[in-house]
């Protein structure tokens, strides 16, 4: 089996502030995960608001450097990957999917401008027969097509149509994986599931693997193979998905389970319910601990004390 993305005890701490009132936050710490290149796949991070996902995302695309700990791709460290030509081989083949697609496009140029800048960029295609060919054909996968997208701006197109729009540009360059920051959020709620089944399709009917990122339990459920939960930065509990959404062991994880119920968090990617579930998902994350092997496969984190 070949490794497609080896993320390998890998850790981001911010420092602000100036001398006197330094101050850092560790955004993510010692997170270890791995895609294989030979069975793409749906691998969900999943966490509340400020968890370190999209920093662990950030990280994976090569747009921050981690503080500890390496990401490979393809046997590579991204860090060794200093050249030009090797950062944008990277950058082609780890494409990003961000939140707001109006904030992807640039609001005065036409879409098919903007496909047709990747095309060239990454495939260094000159023809416009062939960039074209290569426009429709991203376009095509994602359920558009070059026809219906030329000459239109962003304002002219539903959320959902950009969105869409968007993640054809992140096909162009044909790569193995993308990186879906909260893909769905801001889209209208009528279109998410829409946007959710092309991520499956996408790895389904064309076998690209999806680093999906999400505080939403219902989508993650959906379309994942594995996951991940993170808790102020640390993975509290890995596996398959099924396996850990239908029975959560971390108080953590049991605790995001529960909030789903609970209309009051739709859509903040905050926790507010069971305080004595939480002061205990709290509590474990003070004390050291470490990730421990289930017999069903999963990973959990477990305190010292507790083991
Ligand atoms: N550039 C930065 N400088 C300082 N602190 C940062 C920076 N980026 C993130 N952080 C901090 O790191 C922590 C993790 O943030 P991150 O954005 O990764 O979380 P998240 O789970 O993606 O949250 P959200 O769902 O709100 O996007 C937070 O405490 C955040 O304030």
């Amino acid at each position: 089996m070949t490794t497609l993305l080896d993320v390998r005890n890998v850790s981001k701490r911010f420092t602000m502030g100036g001398l006197l009132s330094r101050r850092s936050v560790e955004a993510v710490q010692d997170a270890s995960l791995s895609l294989s290149s030979e069975r793409p796949e749906i691998f969900t991070i999943i966490g509340e608001s400020g968890s370190g996902k999209t920093t662990l995302a950030r990280m994976i695309l090569g747009l921050e450097r981690p503080s500890g700990g390496e990401i490979s791709f393809r046997g590579k460290m991204v860090s060794q990957r200093v050249s030009r030509q090797e950062r944008l081989e990277f950058m082609a083949n780890v494409q990003p999917v961000f939140q707001n697609p109006f904030e992807a496009f640039n609001p005065l140029k036409e879409i098919d401008r903007y496909l047709e800048s990747t095309a060239k960029r990454f495939l260094k295609l000159h023809r416009q027969d062939d960039i074209d060919g290569a426009m429709d054909g991203a376009l095509q996968k994602v359920g558009l097509s070059l026809a219906e997208v030329k000459g239109r701006y962003p304002h002219e197109m539903s959320g959902g149509q950009l969105q869409r729009a968007a993640i054809a540009r992140a096909l162009i360059p044909n790569p193995p994986l993308l990186v879906a920051d909260e893909p769905v959020s801001m889209v209208d709620a009528s279109l998410r599931m829409s946007i959710v089944n092309l991520l499956r399709s996408l790895r389904d009917d064309f076998g690209v693997s999806v680093v999906y990122i999400t505080h939403d339990l219902a989508t993650a459920y959906y379309i994942s193979n594995r996951l991940i939960i993170m808790q102020r930065g640390r993975i509290v509990e890995m596996g398959d998905a099924r396996t850990v959404l239908d029975n959560p062991e971390h108080p953590y994880s049991r605790l995001l389970k529960a909030s789903v119920l609970s209309t009051e968090d739709a859509g903040a990617g905050k926790l507010m319910t069971d305080p004595g579930m939480a002061a205990l998902a709290s509590e474990r994350m003070e004390r050291p601990g470490s990730l421990q092997s289930r017999p069903d496969g999963r990973l959990v984190r477990v305190c010292e004390e507790a083991r």
